[in-house]
């Protein structure tokens, strides 16, 4: 369902993304870890074309992922969520379901507000509402037209703890759906339980990609031994 082949992103002379290459399977849940710098946002970008590639070939469901064709496909929810400071929260869903050709959307859209306590907000204006409150419109929009494939890129930052629950279910719900995920995280445990594979990013390049069980023999994980040790384990400084 994606294919990244050869990506690499330079900004200036720095390497930001090292040549990597790698597959999502339709239905696949991947988590993105990675430390700080490590290309993930980058990867991310260069995938849904807010960056532009230095070189290589993403394709999103067989199409060239700058088509429209790729676009209907996907849902982007940024690190930094974008809101318009003129359009109410739920102007915001009635824009996406424009855009998209949506037509009962009120009751699915109903439903993600309720999801975010967002209901009683329905009226308050993009500039009116705080970080947390952005993500969490970012995430309704993303989710509204239903994608086959979601980019979610430090999708919990911000997020109050029951909407870092609700977002967990969310992400159970979708993989049960059959959809195809790519998280970048830091909060490893929001991944480790629904991620078909980790991949790790260190310095630009791919330093880990597999499932988790794989990985744990990998590192001779013991039963128990969690995901984070591997994480630490594979990004520690030589
Ligand atoms: N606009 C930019 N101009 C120049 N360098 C950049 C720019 N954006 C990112 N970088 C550099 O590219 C590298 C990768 O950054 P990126 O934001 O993709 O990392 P990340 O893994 O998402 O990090 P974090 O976990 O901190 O969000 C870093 O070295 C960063 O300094």
């Amino acid at each position: 369902m994606l294919l990244v082949q050869n990506l690499i992103k330079r900004y200036g002379k720095q390497n930001a993304v090292n040549d990597i290459s790698f597959e999502l399977q339709g239905g696949e849940v991947v988590g993105l870890l990675g430390p700080n710098g490590a290309g993930k946002s980058t990867t991310m970008k260069c995938i849904v074309g807010l960056l532009r590639k230095t070189s290589g070939e993403i394709t999103i469901g067989g199409y060239d992922h700058l088509s429209v064709e790729a676009k209907r496909l996907f849902s982007y929810i940024p690190e930094t969520p974008y809101v318009y400071d003129l359009l109410t929260v739920e102007e915001h869903l009635q824009f996406i379901a424009q855009a998209y050709g949506i037509r009962d959307w009120k009751e699915k859209g109903n439903e993600l507000l309720e999801t975010y306590d967002l209901t009683d907000k329905a009226k308050k204006l993009g500039k009116d509402l705080s970080k947390g409150m952005r993500q969490k419109v970012s995430i309704c929009c993303a989710l509204l037209p239903d994608p086959q494939v979601l980019f979610f890129d430090e999708p919990m930052i911000g997020l109050d703890p029951k909407a870092i629950r609700n977002t967990k279910r969310i992400f159970r719900e979708l993989k049960e759906a059959g959809k195809t995920i790519l998280v970048s995280t830091h909060l490893i445990d929001s991944v480790e339980t629904i991620a078909d594979r980790i991949m790790i990013l260190k310095e630009g390049n791919i330093i880990g990609n597999d499932s988790l069980e794989n990985l744990k023999k990998q590192f001779e994980q013991k039963e128990g031994g969690s995901l984070e040790d591997i994480f630490l384990e594979l990004t520690k400084d030589e």
